[in-house]
């Protein structure tokens, strides 16, 4: 994988701007230390209790299905709303030190639920450690509800009606998990369930799926930004319409190239985006298994592609005009990104 070399500028050596992550699994970020803690304290068998053992299969993943198969097995180490706290809180803490003052990640709850976890322990974990991120991290943290296009509309249905009890729990929707042969076309009407209780909604697309998935999620689902959308750059009017309308992007760098949507950091398709005019941010997707919290997607990105510190500050802009934040605190971030710019010349 890229990182910076000894050759990459002096002003690399300064941290990350700081950063709004919109791209974020919050199971994605469980390290192996409590993968494995997890596993034995709740009895769940895992391959291996070595963390080397586990965290070298995440060099090889042949694609995201390999990718998701692995990461589902992992999932069932979660039992209890102490293991959902635990996650978030970790991943909060690593995130504050990678330079993020925003988080909207996305959590899966079929995927606990399914293992028979009740959601209310799941939600009570992760929004525990979330709404005590601003005092404890100065991070401000929301969740997004995210549905596995795997397991169809009904179960999104089914998920998204056990939810509303916890409504002010999350700020919007997602769709993840195994993308192609599952189009966005399938989760019109929850989506429109969503629209109508005012959430917010974003929607993977384009990772592996065609073009014509980011035009569905863009046309049926309504969202207001695309999970990856790599894959929108194979057709030119839709990425005219994405600059002209400004919807964000939210890249991954480190996941293209560990589940091989791009054979290497060199032929990633950031610089096409850019020149193209299109809103991209950066993000970690997983980052316990993609070599790297956001820092290091920025750092791969700034070395690989020479970027100039007006270049990461736009980036990092980028991020912060594209959450569902309030204007003071867009404001307030805009400012701290202009700071870090002046000071990184
Ligand atoms: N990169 C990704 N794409 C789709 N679903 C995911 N779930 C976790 N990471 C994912
Ligand atoms: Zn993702």
């Amino acid at each position: 994988m890229t990182s910076p070399t000894s050759t990459a500028p002096a002003w690399l050596s300064l941290p990350t701007p700081p950063t709004a992550e919109l791209h974020l699994h919050i199971e994605g970020t469980i390290e192996a230390d409590l993968l494995v803690a997890a596993a034995k304290r709740n009895g769940v068998e895992l391959p291996s209790y070595d963390p080397a053992v586990l965290t070298e299969r995440y060099e090889h993943f042949a694609d995201l299905q390999a990718f998701l198969d692995v990461h589902y097995a992992n999932l069932a180490v979660l039992r209890t709303e102490q293991d959902f706290y635990e996650l978030a809180s970790g991943y909060l803490t690593r995130a504050a030190a990678a330079g993020v003052r925003r988080v909207e990640a996305f959590f899966d709850p079929q995927t606990h639920v399914n293992h028979g976890v009740p959601l209310g322990e799941v939600i009570g974990g992760l929004s525990a450690a979330f709404s005590k991120a601003e005092e404890t991290h100065g991070i401000s943290a929301v969740l997004l509800l995210s549905f596995l296009r795997d397991l169809g509309a009904q179960a999104a249905e089914e998920i998204f009606r056990a939810a509303m009890p916890y409504r002010e729990h999350f700020v919007g929707v997602a769709l993840d998990s195994t993308e192609v042969g599952y189009p966005p076309s399938l989760f019109e009407k929850v989506y429109g369930m969503a629209a109508s209780e005012g959430l917010h909604r974003v929607a993977h697309a384009g990772e592996e799926g065609g073009p014509d998935y980011v035009v569905e999620a863009l046309d049926l689902l309504g969202v207001e930004r695309v999970d990856h959308g790599n894959r929108a750059l194979e057709d030119d009017d839709l990425v005219r319409r994405l600059a002209e309308d400004g919807t964000p992007l939210t890249v991954c760098p480190l996941s293209n190239v560990y589940l091989k949507g791009v054979p290497s950091m060199a032929e990633h398709p950031l610089p096409r985006m850019l020149e193209a005019g299109l809103t991209v941010t950066i993000n970690s997707d997983d980052p316990a298994y993609f070599g790297g919290y956001v820092d290091a997607n920025y750092a791969a990105v700034a070395a690989q592609f020479e970027l100039s510190r007006d270049g990461l500050a736009q980036l990092a802009a980028n991020s912060f005009e594209a959450t569902f934040s309030t204007p003071e605190q867009r404001t307030q971030w805009l400012g701290e990104v202009e700071v870090w710019r002046v000071a990184a010349s």
